[in-house]
């Protein structure tokens, strides 16, 4: 199948924009998924490429296929349009067997009894549940009915599969292993597919390449590790997995390597960094939970030193094999974690020189730890 190719698309509700000027490419075959904070205009997205939608700007297309130009007022309808499409409700029809749920969309296209009951058998084989046809939805666990909703969407072999929080219902446990198998279908199958969630994890560990959307807009579109390890800017870094952010002002500059000032607290880092800022230039940077380094008592670590900042602990949580803190360093709510409880109150937190971002944009007013820390 060619690409699937999304160009300047806008769509608006009652005048307020709900996606702004967002242009993706999906290639054959990909997982795609589409991430985001909610409202951020995923879903949006995903209708409209499935037909739901009318966008006020932009194109979509498939290879020369045009599905939607807005500017032509070339408008498919989902029919026409060949895709798959599972949303977050199962929606079976709960009075028709498994075998007559798959049969509608191919009765629907005029599909021969022959070739309807081939093709739900295939369907059902391929998410192993053959056994299962003569049974009725409420006779199925949730995780079977979202197999059987997955058999509907792809019994008419379509182009593309469409793919809206399919797992949301499911309970934790069965959700990672519904997650894995999904994986598993797809590649095995080969079929284009495009997923909406804002479970940063299920993004992550599902998608050859994911686009994290944010106030409508493409923030960035890269593959799960272009995106953890290079976010492009403060939200995305924010977005995905746990980030805390200094500001700081440029000291020295120097062959790929910043010294910067905290702001708002005693503390000097060295930072790794491929962009050169001039002196005296106000920066923010992002460190990852992960690599920050709590180390206690504060006399451990003599006086401040480069890349050791004061912080207090307010919070430590045991999440199983290790502990998650939240601490107050610097004016900010920082994130941090470790295999051993913390038994002193004031500590030093050491981060590395590599591995930390360093953003021009300055932190959000609601990212603010004025405003974090009356939540504590
Ligand atoms: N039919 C509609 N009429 C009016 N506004 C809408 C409609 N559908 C969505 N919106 C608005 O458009 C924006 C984007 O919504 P959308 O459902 O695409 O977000 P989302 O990222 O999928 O969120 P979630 O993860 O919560 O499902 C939101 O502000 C929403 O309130």
């Amino acid at each position: 199948m060619p690409d699937l190719i999304v160009e300047g698309l806008s769509v608006e509700f009652n005048g307020q924009t709900a996606v702004d000027d967002v242009t993706f490419t999906v290639n054959d075959g990909e997982f795609f998924t589409l991430l985001g904070p909610s409202g951020c205009g995923k879903t949006t997205t995903l209708s409209t490429i499935a037909g739901l939608e009318t966008p006020t700007k932009g194109i979509i297309r498939v290879g020369p296929e045009i599905f939607v130009d807005a500017a032509k007022h070339r408008f498919l309808t989902p029919e026409e349009r060949n895709l798959g499409m599972v949303f977050q409700s199962y929606a079976l029809w709960p009075h028709m067997t498994v075998e007559d749920n798959l049969a509608m969309p191919l009765k629907i296209r005029k599909a021969s009894k022959a070739e309807q009951n081939r093709r739900i058998g295939d369907a059902l084989n391929q998410v192993g549940l053959l056994p299962y046809r003569k049974r009725y939805p409420h006779e199925l666990s949730g995780g079977q009915q979202q197999r059987v909703a997955l058999a509907r969407a792809l019994v008419y072999s379509p182009s593309v599969l469409l793919l809206d929080e399919p797992l949301s219902n499911l309970d934790a446990k069965l959700r990672d292993r519904a997650r894995a198998w999904l994986k598993e279908l797809q590649q095995s199958v080969g079929i284009t597919t495009i997923y909406v969630t804002h479970d940063q994890l299920e993004a992550l560990s599902l998608s050859d390449r994911l686009a994290v959307m944010g106030e409508g807009k493409m923030l960035q579109v890269g593959t799960p590790n272009e995106i953890y390890d290079h976010p492009n800017c403060l939200a995305v870094a924010d977005f995905i997995g746990r980030c805390s952010f200094f500001r700081a002002k440029v000291l020295e500059t120097g062959a790929g390597t910043l010294v910067v000032d905290l702001v708002d607290g005693e503390g000097t880092l060295r930072v790794t960094s491929a962009t050169a800022f001039a002196a005296g230039t106000h920066v923010t940077i992002g460190v990852r939970s992960e690599l920050v380094k709590v180390s206690q008592p504060r006399d451990d670590v003599p006086a401040i030193s480069v890349n050791a900042i004061p912080a207090d602990l307010k919070k430590a949580s045991y999440v199983g094999a290790r502990y998650e803190f939240e601490l107050m360093a610097a004016g900010q709510l920082i994130f941090a974690e470790g295999e051993h409880k913390l038994d002193e109150q004031q500590v030093w937190l050491i981060v590395p020189e590599d591995g930390l971002f360093v953003f021009a944009e300055d932190i959000p007013p609601s990212r603010l730890a004025s405003d974090v820390e009356d939540g504590l």
